[in-house]
């Protein structure tokens, strides 16, 4: 009662940020924020995959940062394995699974903490209770944006199956309203990444029904917006995640099947439901696990630095965002300052032990008293009672 406890943030040390491709500049710079702000020195490494981005950063930021304590390190799997031995104090990976598992490995030899930034096939649940036309906007959105390149896009749509023709004909209508009739040519459509993405992602289409889109162009890495429909659970597409602008719906009976197919594979990164009917909204969630939520919208909750954002399971560990970047990077260290006075009272806890110091101890530390230490109390408050009135009775 009488101490001061508190927690006092520290920095962890040296930290290392290894970015992904898909947004280049967020990825890295958003950590570094944190990581300078929770006081720390950082190595970054941009992804040598978005090489322009990554010269750019190494040219820029020694131009405002301290150069002895933020540093970046370009290159590719030869120079970032070189850079995972080395001994850092925290490591703040964005990626895909598999090289998250290298870069843990690699991690747990210096016992570093780590932050683990990956993917995974985030579901889109739309209930027959929905405005489909807003719905199938804010996918539209979502999955075409970047070409399907990112982290949270709405991987894939559960939905019963009425609703399936009117998602594809409102998908249509919405990227004629995005990108124009010829979406080649639109200047807010991109394309894919290499052409190492861009086979892999063709290679998903194989034997699909395409309701929607499917055109491609190699020279240019141009993949249109696609929309698959009556997606088999099984196919090649719902294996692995897409991260491509292709959007299969797989029909489900009801929201309880839904439930049943998201909690019969990995935890995704992000989960999205689009329904007016707030208690199902809940009910799916409680019913799910997810990286995080975003209810009648996507990639939302990304853009909120009050929330935190990571993955569950193998869609990642630990969080970041606002304050929370910045406790990633710091450990809680409690601190307690006691004095060198009432070392009576401290004698409690020295041997010898006794039965009268455990019910005091248990009386201090628990807040529990037996009845005889209740009636002790009562005596000591009359006394203090008593005391006050003589004393005043005396003046
Ligand atoms: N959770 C998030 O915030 C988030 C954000 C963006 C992307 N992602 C996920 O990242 C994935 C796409 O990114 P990617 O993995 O193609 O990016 P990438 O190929 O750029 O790789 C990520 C980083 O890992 C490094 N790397 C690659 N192979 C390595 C190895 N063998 N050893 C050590 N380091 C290695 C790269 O140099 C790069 O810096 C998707 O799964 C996506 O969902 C997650
Ligand atoms: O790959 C992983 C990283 C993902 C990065 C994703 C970045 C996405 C950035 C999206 C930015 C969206 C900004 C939207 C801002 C405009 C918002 C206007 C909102 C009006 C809201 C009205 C309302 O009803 O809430």
């Amino acid at each position: 009662m009488l101490d001061e406890a508190y927690v006092q943030p520290e920095p962890l040390g040296v930290v290392l940020i290894i970015g992904a491709w898909n947004y280049p500049f967020v990825l890295t710079i958003q950590p570094l924020i944190g990581a300078i702000a929770a006081g720390n020195a950082v190595i970054i490494k941009p992804s040598e995959l978005s090489e322009k981005t990554a010269k750019i950063l190494a040219e820029l930021l020694p131009q405002y940062l301290d150069q002895d304590l933020y540093a970046v390190i370009n290159g590719g799997v030869k120079e970032t394995t070189e850079l995972l031995k080395q001994r850092f104090d925290h490591i703040l990976y964005t990626g895909n699974t598999a090289v998250g598992k290298i870069v843990m490995e690699a991690a747990a030899k210096h016992l570093t903490p780590v932050t683990l930034e990956l993917g995974g096939k985030s579901p889109c649940y739309i209930d027959t209770d929905c405005d489909l036309d807003i719905a199938c906007r804010r996918i539209t959105w979502g999955k075409y944006m970047n070409c399907g390149q990112t982290c949270i896009a709405p991987d894939y749509v559960l939905c019963e199956p009425s609703l399936q023709n009117q998602i594809v004909q409102k998908i249509k209508e919405t990227v004629k309203e995005f990108y124009g009739e010829n979406i080649k040519e639109s200047p807010d459509y991109e394309r894919i990444i290499n052409l190492r993405h861009f086979k892999r992602i063709l290679n998903l289409l194989e034997g699909q029904k395409i309701a929607f889109g499917g055109e491609t162009d190699e020279a240019t890495r141009y993949i249109a917006p696609t929309i698959l429909t009556d997606v088999d659970p099984e196919a090649k597409v719902m294996q692995e995640e897409i991260f491509g602008p292709i959007l299969p719906i797989v029909p489900v009976k009801n929201a309880d099947e839904a439930i049943k197919f998201i909690n019969s594979r990995e935890k995704p990164l992000a989960f999205y439901i689009f329904s007016h009917n707030d208690k199902l909204v809940r009910r799916m969630i409680d019913g799910t696990s997810s990286g995080g939520v975003t209810a009648n919208d996507v990639i939302m909750h990304f853009t909120l630095s009050s929330l935190p954002f990571g993955g569950v399971g193998s869609s990642g560990m630990g969080v970041y965002h606002g304050k929370y970047t910045f406790d990633t990077f710091s450990h809680q260290r409690p601190c307690l300052l006691k004095s060198l006075k009432r070392e009576g009272a401290n004698k409690l806890r020295y041997p010898p032990n006794s039965q009268s110091k455990v019910d005091w101890a248990k009386f201090f530390l628990l807040k529990r008293f037996n009845k005889g230490k209740l009636a002790l109390l009562f005596l000591a408050f009359l006394g203090v009672v008593a005391a006050v009135l003589a004393k005043a009775g005396y003046y």
